[in-house]
Protein backbone atom coordinates (compact mmCIF):
# COMPACT_ATOMS: atom_id res chain seq x y z
CA UNK A 1 0.00 0.00 0.00
CA UNK A 2 1.62 3.44 -0.88
CA UNK A 3 2.24 5.58 1.95
CA UNK A 4 -0.15 8.40 2.79
CA UNK A 5 1.46 11.87 2.78
CA UNK A 6 2.55 13.29 5.39
CA UNK A 7 -0.02 16.42 6.33
CA UNK A 8 0.65 19.02 8.08
CA UNK A 9 -2.23 20.60 10.42
CA UNK A 10 -2.72 23.55 8.47
CA UNK A 11 -2.67 27.14 9.86
CA UNK A 12 -5.52 27.96 11.36
CA UNK A 13 -7.65 30.44 9.62
CA UNK A 14 -9.13 33.36 12.28
CA UNK A 15 -12.08 35.67 11.57
CA UNK A 16 -12.13 38.46 12.87
CA UNK A 17 -16.47 39.01 12.37
CA UNK A 18 -18.67 37.40 14.86
CA UNK A 19 -19.89 34.25 13.21
CA UNK A 20 -23.78 33.31 13.64
CA UNK A 21 -24.21 29.78 14.47
CA UNK A 22 -25.16 27.89 11.12
CA UNK A 23 -21.99 29.86 9.77
CA UNK A 24 -20.06 27.88 12.41
CA UNK A 25 -21.31 24.91 11.81
CA UNK A 26 -20.90 25.36 8.21
CA UNK A 27 -17.12 26.46 8.96
CA UNK A 28 -16.78 23.01 11.08
CA UNK A 29 -18.78 20.68 8.38
CA UNK A 30 -16.01 22.21 5.61
CA UNK A 31 -12.97 21.43 7.91
CA UNK A 32 -12.14 25.13 8.53
CA UNK A 33 -10.90 25.10 11.96
CA UNK A 34 -11.16 28.64 13.25
CA UNK A 35 -9.65 29.70 17.09
CA UNK A 36 -12.16 32.48 17.09
CA UNK A 37 -15.10 30.36 16.17
CA UNK A 38 -15.11 28.12 19.36
CA UNK A 39 -15.34 30.49 21.89
CA UNK A 40 -15.68 28.04 25.27
CA UNK A 41 -13.45 28.57 27.88
CA UNK A 42 -11.52 25.67 26.77
CA UNK A 43 -10.98 26.79 23.66
CA UNK A 44 -9.91 30.06 25.23
CA UNK A 45 -7.21 28.91 26.74
CA UNK A 46 -6.00 27.77 23.55
CA UNK A 47 -5.87 31.37 22.36
CA UNK A 48 -2.43 32.78 20.76
CA UNK A 49 -1.02 29.31 19.51
CA UNK A 50 -0.12 29.14 16.05
CA UNK A 51 -1.46 25.23 15.84
CA UNK A 52 -3.78 23.37 17.48
CA UNK A 53 -4.32 19.97 17.23
CA UNK A 54 -8.01 19.00 16.03
CA UNK A 55 -8.04 16.83 19.45
CA UNK A 56 -7.87 20.25 22.05
CA UNK A 57 -10.45 21.62 19.96
CA UNK A 58 -12.67 18.73 20.37
CA UNK A 59 -11.94 16.93 23.63
CA UNK A 60 -11.92 13.29 23.02
CA UNK A 61 -14.12 10.77 24.84
CA UNK A 62 -12.05 9.70 27.89
CA UNK A 63 -12.27 6.07 27.42
CA UNK A 64 -11.92 6.21 23.68
CA UNK A 65 -9.96 9.06 23.32
CA UNK A 66 -6.60 7.56 23.69
CA UNK A 67 -6.70 4.96 20.98
CA UNK A 68 -8.28 7.27 18.47
CA UNK A 69 -4.61 9.57 19.15
CA UNK A 70 -2.68 6.42 19.26
CA UNK A 71 -3.89 4.09 16.82
CA UNK A 72 -1.94 4.22 13.62
CA UNK A 73 -3.59 2.72 10.06
CA UNK A 74 -3.22 3.38 6.98
CA UNK A 75 -5.45 5.35 5.07
CA UNK A 76 -5.96 6.85 1.19
CA UNK A 77 -6.87 10.95 0.95
CA UNK A 78 -10.20 11.21 -0.83
CA UNK A 79 -9.47 12.47 -4.35
CA UNK A 80 -10.18 15.99 -4.18
CA UNK A 81 -7.61 16.18 -0.79
CA UNK A 82 -5.01 14.54 -2.55
CA UNK A 83 -5.44 16.62 -5.96
CA UNK A 84 -5.63 19.87 -3.51
CA UNK A 85 -2.33 18.85 -1.76
CA UNK A 86 -0.55 17.81 -4.39
CA UNK A 87 -1.17 20.85 -6.12
CA UNK A 88 -0.24 22.76 -2.70
CA UNK A 89 -3.10 24.12 -2.58
CA UNK A 90 -3.67 23.24 1.17
CA UNK A 91 -0.08 25.13 1.81
CA UNK A 92 -2.12 28.34 0.67
CA UNK A 93 -4.87 28.29 2.94
CA UNK A 94 -7.40 27.48 0.40
CA UNK A 95 -9.76 24.73 1.30
CA UNK A 96 -12.27 22.96 -1.18
CA UNK A 97 -15.97 22.71 -0.63
CA UNK A 98 -18.81 20.80 -1.68
CA UNK A 99 -21.58 23.32 -1.30
CA UNK A 100 -21.64 27.24 -0.87
CA UNK A 101 -21.49 28.57 2.40
CA UNK A 102 -23.87 31.33 3.48
CA UNK A 103 -22.39 33.80 5.80
CA UNK A 104 -24.87 36.51 6.40
CA UNK A 105 -28.04 34.23 6.22
CA UNK A 106 -29.10 30.50 6.09
CA UNK A 107 -28.94 28.42 3.19
CA UNK A 108 -32.98 28.05 1.53
CA UNK A 109 -34.08 25.22 1.85
CA UNK A 110 -37.59 23.95 0.41
CA UNK A 111 -38.49 26.71 -2.48
CA UNK A 112 -41.60 25.57 -4.69
CA UNK A 113 -39.68 24.02 -7.14
CA UNK A 114 -40.80 24.89 -11.34
CA UNK A 115 -41.30 21.58 -13.03
CA UNK A 116 -41.01 21.55 -16.76
CA UNK A 117 -43.75 19.71 -19.13
CA UNK A 118 -41.43 17.37 -20.82
CA UNK A 119 -42.94 14.23 -21.14
CA UNK A 120 -40.90 11.43 -19.70
CA UNK A 121 -38.52 9.29 -22.30
CA UNK A 122 -37.78 6.06 -23.30
CA UNK A 123 -35.03 3.91 -21.88
CA UNK A 124 -31.77 5.55 -23.28
CA UNK A 125 -33.31 8.68 -24.39
CA UNK A 126 -32.27 11.90 -22.89
CA UNK A 127 -34.48 13.65 -21.19
CA UNK A 128 -34.52 17.82 -20.82
CA UNK A 129 -33.12 18.31 -23.67
CA UNK A 130 -32.57 22.05 -25.83
CA UNK A 131 -36.56 21.97 -25.74
CA UNK A 132 -37.16 21.92 -22.11
CA UNK A 133 -38.60 25.09 -20.58
CA UNK A 134 -36.28 24.90 -17.55
CA UNK A 135 -32.76 24.46 -19.10
CA UNK A 136 -34.03 27.48 -21.96
CA UNK A 137 -34.65 29.41 -18.34
CA UNK A 138 -31.57 28.83 -16.83
CA UNK A 139 -33.43 27.02 -13.62
CA UNK A 140 -32.02 22.97 -13.05
CA UNK A 141 -34.50 20.25 -12.71
CA UNK A 142 -35.42 19.00 -9.39
CA UNK A 143 -34.27 15.00 -9.70
CA UNK A 144 -37.87 14.85 -7.11
CA UNK A 145 -40.23 16.47 -9.71
CA UNK A 146 -38.66 16.40 -12.83
CA UNK A 147 -41.28 14.17 -15.32
CA UNK A 148 -38.15 12.73 -17.09
CA UNK A 149 -36.69 11.29 -13.61
CA UNK A 150 -33.53 9.33 -14.09
CA UNK A 151 -33.23 10.39 -17.61
CA UNK A 152 -32.94 14.40 -16.89
CA UNK A 153 -29.89 15.91 -18.36
CA UNK A 154 -30.67 19.20 -16.88
CA UNK A 155 -29.41 18.41 -13.00
CA UNK A 156 -25.65 19.33 -14.61
CA UNK A 157 -24.75 21.07 -11.54
CA UNK A 158 -26.49 19.14 -9.08
CA UNK A 159 -24.98 15.69 -10.15
CA UNK A 160 -21.56 17.67 -9.99
CA UNK A 161 -20.73 16.86 -14.15
CA UNK A 162 -17.79 19.34 -13.69
CA UNK A 163 -14.68 18.37 -15.94
CA UNK A 164 -12.37 16.70 -13.41
CA UNK A 165 -9.21 16.78 -15.09
CA UNK A 166 -7.72 20.62 -14.89
CA UNK A 167 -4.61 21.36 -13.18
CA UNK A 168 -3.61 24.68 -11.62
CA UNK A 169 -0.15 26.00 -13.03
CA UNK A 170 1.53 29.40 -12.23
CA UNK A 171 1.86 31.35 -14.67
CA UNK A 172 4.69 34.46 -16.18
CA UNK A 173 3.01 37.73 -15.00
CA UNK A 174 -0.88 36.75 -13.58
CA UNK A 175 -0.43 34.48 -10.34
CA UNK A 176 -1.88 30.85 -10.90
CA UNK A 177 -4.32 29.79 -13.24
CA UNK A 178 -6.07 27.02 -14.54
CA UNK A 179 -5.87 24.60 -17.67
CA UNK A 180 -7.72 21.75 -18.71
CA UNK A 181 -5.86 18.35 -19.42
CA UNK A 182 -8.44 16.90 -21.46
CA UNK A 183 -10.46 18.12 -24.58
CA UNK A 184 -13.71 20.28 -23.53
CA UNK A 185 -16.87 20.76 -25.86
CA UNK A 186 -18.75 24.21 -26.63
CA UNK A 187 -21.29 24.89 -23.95
CA UNK A 188 -20.18 22.60 -21.79
CA UNK A 189 -20.21 22.94 -17.67
CA UNK A 190 -16.25 22.83 -16.71
CA UNK A 191 -16.96 24.18 -12.90
CA UNK A 192 -19.34 25.51 -10.57
CA UNK A 193 -17.40 28.80 -9.09
CA UNK A 194 -18.60 27.88 -5.53
CA UNK A 195 -17.18 29.93 -2.10
CA UNK A 196 -18.69 31.87 0.61
CA UNK A 197 -21.77 33.43 0.09
CA UNK A 198 -21.40 37.15 1.33
CA UNK A 199 -23.44 40.36 1.17
CA UNK A 200 -22.14 43.10 -0.87
CA UNK A 201 -21.61 44.75 3.04
CA UNK A 202 -19.53 42.08 4.46
CA UNK A 203 -17.75 42.32 0.92
CA UNK A 204 -16.34 45.99 1.67
CA UNK A 205 -15.62 44.91 4.79
CA UNK A 206 -13.26 42.23 3.49
CA UNK A 207 -11.65 44.57 0.97
CA UNK A 208 -11.10 47.44 3.64
CA UNK A 209 -9.55 44.93 5.99
CA UNK A 210 -8.54 41.17 5.50
CA UNK A 211 -7.63 42.09 1.25
CA UNK A 212 -6.40 45.15 2.06
CA UNK A 213 -3.32 43.96 0.81
CA UNK A 214 -4.16 40.83 -1.34
CA UNK A 215 -3.61 41.51 -5.10
CA UNK A 216 -5.96 38.54 -6.34
CA UNK A 217 -9.71 39.41 -5.94
CA UNK A 218 -12.13 36.20 -5.69
CA UNK A 219 -15.58 38.15 -5.49
CA UNK A 220 -18.03 36.97 -8.50
CA UNK A 221 -21.56 38.32 -8.20
CA UNK A 222 -24.24 35.68 -6.87
CA UNK A 223 -27.22 37.52 -6.65
CA UNK A 224 -28.83 40.95 -5.99
CA UNK A 225 -26.48 42.51 -3.23
CA UNK A 226 -24.58 39.21 -2.66
CA UNK A 227 -21.28 37.98 -4.09
CA UNK A 228 -19.33 34.89 -3.66
CA UNK A 229 -16.13 35.34 -2.20
CA UNK A 230 -13.88 31.94 -3.32
CA UNK A 231 -10.26 33.62 -1.79
CA UNK A 232 -10.83 31.53 0.99
CA UNK A 233 -13.05 28.37 0.30
CA UNK A 234 -14.41 27.45 -2.97
CA UNK A 235 -13.29 24.87 -6.05
CA UNK A 236 -10.80 25.42 -8.94
CA UNK A 237 -12.57 27.96 -10.70
CA UNK A 238 -11.18 30.47 -9.03
CA UNK A 239 -7.72 30.40 -10.31
CA UNK A 240 -9.00 30.84 -13.88
CA UNK A 241 -7.93 34.59 -15.22
CA UNK A 242 -9.25 37.25 -17.05
CA UNK A 243 -8.95 37.35 -20.75
CA UNK A 244 -10.29 40.02 -23.24
CA UNK A 245 -10.83 37.01 -25.66
CA UNK A 246 -11.66 34.18 -23.27
CA UNK A 247 -12.12 30.60 -23.99
CA UNK A 248 -14.93 30.12 -21.23
CA UNK A 249 -18.11 32.58 -19.82
CA UNK A 250 -19.90 32.65 -16.64
CA UNK A 251 -23.71 31.42 -16.51
CA UNK A 252 -25.71 31.83 -13.15
CA UNK A 253 -28.05 28.56 -13.00
CA UNK A 254 -31.48 28.75 -10.60
CA UNK A 255 -31.15 25.66 -8.46
CA UNK A 256 -34.45 23.58 -7.35
CA UNK A 257 -34.15 25.18 -3.61
CA UNK A 258 -33.90 28.74 -5.06
CA UNK A 259 -30.66 29.21 -4.52
CA UNK A 260 -28.16 30.19 -7.31
CA UNK A 261 -25.52 27.81 -9.43
CA UNK A 262 -22.66 29.88 -11.12
CA UNK A 263 -20.66 27.89 -13.76
CA UNK A 264 -17.88 28.54 -16.18
CA UNK A 265 -18.89 27.26 -19.16
CA UNK A 266 -16.94 26.37 -22.94
CA UNK A 267 -17.37 29.27 -25.32
CA UNK A 268 -16.06 26.87 -27.98
CA UNK A 269 -13.94 24.01 -27.92
CA UNK A 270 -11.07 23.35 -26.52
CA UNK A 271 -8.15 21.25 -26.46
CA UNK A 272 -6.10 19.40 -23.90
CA UNK A 273 -3.20 21.87 -22.26
CA UNK A 274 -4.94 24.91 -22.81
CA UNK A 275 -5.17 27.67 -20.46
CA UNK A 276 -8.95 28.22 -19.17
CA UNK A 277 -10.57 31.81 -19.21
CA UNK A 278 -13.01 34.39 -18.64
CA UNK A 279 -14.06 38.41 -19.38
CA UNK A 280 -14.18 39.47 -16.39
CA UNK A 281 -15.92 42.48 -17.12
CA UNK A 282 -18.73 41.13 -18.13
CA UNK A 283 -19.50 40.07 -15.19
CA UNK A 284 -19.60 41.49 -12.04
CA UNK A 285 -16.30 41.27 -10.52
CA UNK A 286 -16.57 43.88 -7.63
CA UNK A 287 -13.26 44.86 -6.43
CA UNK A 288 -11.01 43.77 -9.01
CA UNK A 289 -10.34 47.38 -9.87
CA UNK A 290 -7.76 48.99 -12.51
CA UNK A 291 -5.65 45.99 -12.21
CA UNK A 292 -3.71 46.51 -15.26
CA UNK A 293 -4.41 43.35 -18.12
CA UNK A 294 -2.07 40.80 -18.80
CA UNK A 295 -3.75 38.88 -21.06
CA UNK A 296 -1.56 39.03 -23.94
CA UNK A 297 -4.24 38.56 -26.60
CA UNK A 298 -4.36 41.04 -29.68
CA UNK A 299 -8.25 42.58 -28.41
CA UNK A 300 -6.40 43.33 -24.82
CA UNK A 301 -8.54 46.42 -23.53
CA UNK A 302 -5.36 46.89 -21.18
CA UNK A 303 -7.54 46.45 -17.69
CA UNK A 304 -9.52 44.18 -16.01
CA UNK A 305 -12.32 44.27 -13.30
CA UNK A 306 -14.45 47.66 -13.68
CA UNK A 307 -12.38 50.24 -13.99
CA UNK A 308 -14.89 51.71 -16.67
CA UNK A 309 -17.99 50.89 -15.05
CA UNK A 310 -19.87 51.99 -12.70
CA UNK A 311 -20.53 48.67 -10.93
CA UNK A 312 -17.98 48.95 -7.92
CA UNK A 313 -19.11 47.18 -4.52
CA UNK A 314 -19.73 51.25 -2.98
CA UNK A 315 -20.97 52.06 -6.45
CA UNK A 316 -24.15 49.91 -6.07
CA UNK A 317 -24.93 50.45 -2.99
C1 LIG B 1 -9.89 35.08 -9.55
S1 LIG B 1 -8.19 35.44 -9.36
C2 LIG B 1 -7.45 34.41 -10.58
C3 LIG B 1 -6.37 33.53 -9.99
C4 LIG B 1 -5.13 34.27 -9.58
N1 LIG B 1 -4.27 34.51 -10.72
C5 LIG B 1 -4.37 33.55 -8.49
O1 LIG B 1 -3.14 33.42 -8.58
O2 LIG B 1 -4.97 33.10 -7.51
C6 LIG B 1 -8.15 37.06 -10.03
C7 LIG B 1 -6.82 37.74 -9.91
O3 LIG B 1 -5.85 37.15 -10.82
C8 LIG B 1 -5.07 38.16 -11.44
N2 LIG B 1 -5.39 38.18 -12.89
C9 LIG B 1 -6.34 37.45 -13.50
N3 LIG B 1 -6.36 37.68 -14.81
C10 LIG B 1 -5.39 38.59 -15.07
C11 LIG B 1 -4.94 39.24 -16.25
N4 LIG B 1 -5.46 39.02 -17.44
N5 LIG B 1 -3.94 40.15 -16.11
C12 LIG B 1 -3.40 40.40 -14.90
N6 LIG B 1 -3.78 39.81 -13.75
C13 LIG B 1 -4.77 38.91 -13.83
C14 LIG B 1 -5.48 39.48 -10.78
O4 LIG B 1 -4.62 39.71 -9.71
C15 LIG B 1 -6.89 39.19 -10.27
O5 LIG B 1 -7.27 39.96 -9.16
Amino acid sequence: MPKPPQLELEEIQTYNDEPLPWERKEYLKCGLYSIDLKLNDHEKSLKGKDKVQISELFPLPIQYGQFLITDQRNFCLPWDIMTAHKQGLLQRGFKMIKTNIFVDRKRKQDDEPIVCNCKPCGEGEIGCAEECFNRVMFYECSPKHCPCGEQCSNQRFQKKESVKKVEVFKTKNRGFGLRTLVKIKKDQLILEYRGEVISKCTARKRMETKYLHRKSVYFLEYDKGEVVDGAVCGTLARFINHSCAPNCHIEKWRAPNGEHFIGVFASNDIKPGTELTYDYNFITFCGAQEQKCFCGTPKCRGWIGVKHRSTSINARE
